[in-house]
């Protein structure tokens, strides 16, 4: 299926959830996170949810790291819609952050964080059996994610597709994809 295809199905999976089912389903992935390693791990991307069109509620994820891994640094995106590019900021709480045009929280001010990210959570609609990945089709996880060595695990709620049939050579595979009762590995 073309990810033209796949949006479709998907936007449709995600209308159907309830907001009950959100709550759960975000517990489920935030448990499989948790057994992760993160010996090795000081800084998390995290994407801060669209709840209008549920997306899976991270900050479970970041308050889960606070209290277990407080030296962890989180770092959430800033996403510029002229250029498709995000800029990444220290999180510094919820009382900071503001919706943009398209729903998104973010961090109305702040510290710029350019460095290094050790990991990163990424927002999704789909993924295939290979670890390629399906969004909202603007590009930007692809362009944030061509430079940089890290990490790179998505969530979804839903299983994976057999196959995204119209990859492009600026996709970028997943490391590792976390669903509600499965954690994939590419
Ligand atoms: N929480 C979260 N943050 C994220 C992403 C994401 O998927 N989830 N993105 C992942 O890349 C980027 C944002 N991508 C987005 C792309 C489109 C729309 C959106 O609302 N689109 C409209 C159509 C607007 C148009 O075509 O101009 C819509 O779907 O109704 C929202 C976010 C960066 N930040
Ligand atoms: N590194 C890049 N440089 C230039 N164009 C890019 C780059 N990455 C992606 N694009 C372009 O952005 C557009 C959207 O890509 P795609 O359909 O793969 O989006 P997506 O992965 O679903 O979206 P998102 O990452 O925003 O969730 C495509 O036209 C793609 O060619």
């Amino acid at each position: 299926m073309t990810k033209a295809e796949i949006r479709k199905v998907a936007t449709m999976q995600r209308k159907w959830l309830s907001e009950d089912q959100i709550e759960d389903y975000s517990l489920q992935l935030l448990r499989q996170f948790s057994l992760l390693d993160f010996s090795s791990v000081r800084t998390i991307h995290v994407f801060l949810p669209i709840t209008e069109k549920k997306e899976p509620n991270t900050f479970l994820f970041i308050d889960w790291l606070s209290v277990n891994y407080p030296e962890i640094k989180i770092i959430v995106p800033r996403a510029d819609f002229d250029t498709a590019l995000i800029t990444n900021y220290v999180y510094q709480g919820k009382d900071g952050l503001v919706k943009n045009l398209y729903n998104i929280l973010e961090p109305a001010q702040g510290e710029l964080h350019t460095g290094e990210v050790d990991l990163v959570l990424i927002p999704m609609l789909a993924f295939d059996l290979r670890g390629y990945r399906v969004g909202y089709g603007k590009g930007f996880y692809d362009r944030f994610l061509q430079n940089i060595a890290t990490k790179k695990i998505g969530l979804c709620f839903f299983d994976p597709v057999e196959q995204i049939s119209d990859v492009n050579e600026h996709d970028v595979c997943l490391n590792l994809c976390i669903t509600p009762n499965k954690v994939y590995s590419f």
